[in-house]
């Protein structure tokens, strides 16, 4: 499209084993609609003509099946499909590291549903902040418990936000927090966490939308089957 830069690069982590799934096949090779979840993950990324190009990370023992479904379904941005590493971090530090734009964005290779006028808002709100994540407001209330079931908090909900992704941030900022957090021994849940940390720049929220949910336990998948079902007939 005229006038829309290609200077976002995207790394799609699907090296997890998805344990709480408890699923015999990776959780990322899920069928949804006759697709793997993680081939629906990608494709909402090569279809942005802001996106430049793709490093899809997965486990080893699944790099040739892995490039397979890339040749199949036609994913021309995917430079590379490389290994992951034990832990989620790992698995983006591997990503970061084989790609070159100058504004990245990380995804979960889990989440098929985000949609593209979410990924624009993220991605226009970390040009202004350097670094900004999908997230939405918290509908419940949530209590922070003891190992005995005892509630010892109630934070104020009106300060609490559930994170998503994908997670935009400068490459540069991005890849130094993560090399920060390695010599440290850091390890945390996200990107976001690493750059609160380690970036020594404000992270900032972009209001996503509830729908893009990370396919973690077996009820997210028949969801997950709606959802898409629905955006079928819209
Ligand atoms: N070592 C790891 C661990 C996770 N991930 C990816 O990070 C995302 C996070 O989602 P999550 O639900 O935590 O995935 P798993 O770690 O696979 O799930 P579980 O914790 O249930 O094992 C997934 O796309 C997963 O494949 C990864 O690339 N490398
Ligand atoms: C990055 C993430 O999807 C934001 O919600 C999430 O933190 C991944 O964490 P998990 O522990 O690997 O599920």
């Amino acid at each position: 499209m005229a006038g829309i830069k290609a200077e976002w690069g995207v790394v799609v982590v699907a090296a997890g084993r998805g344990t709480r799934m408890g699923s015999a096949e990776s959780k990322q090779y899920l069928l949804l609609q006759d697709k793997p979840i993680v081939v629906h993950a990608i494709e909402r990324f090569e279809a942005m003509d802001e996106v430049a190009e793709i490093v899809v990370v997965v486990g080893t023992q699944d790099m040739e099946r892995s490039k397979a479904l890339v040749n199949e379904y036609g994913l021309c941005k995917v430079k590379a499909v490389v290994a992951g590493g034990s832990e989620r971090q790992h698995s983006v530090c591997q990503g970061l590291l084989a790609l070159s734009s100058e504004w990245v964005m990380v995804h979960d290779g889990v989440r098929p549903l985000v949609t593209s006028e979410a990924v624009r808002a993220c991605m226009t709100e970390a040009k202004r902040s350097q670094a900004a994540v999908l997230a939405v407001p918290v509908k419940d209330t949530i209590k922070q418990v003891d190992e005995n079931g005892v509630i010892v908090a109630t934070p104020d909900r009106r300060s609490l936000w559930a994170i998503q992704t994908p997670q935009a941030f400068r490459r540069s900022l991005l890849l130094e927090s993560h090399e920060r957090a390695a010599a440290e021994g850091f390890l945390g849940t996200d990107d976001a966490v690493v750059v609160e940390r380690f970036g020594g720049v404000p992270v900032t929220v972009s209001e996503g939308e509830y729908t893009n949910i990370k396919i973690t336990t077996p009820d997210d998948l028949p969801y997950a089957a709606f959802l898409l079902a629905q955006r079928a007939v819209e």
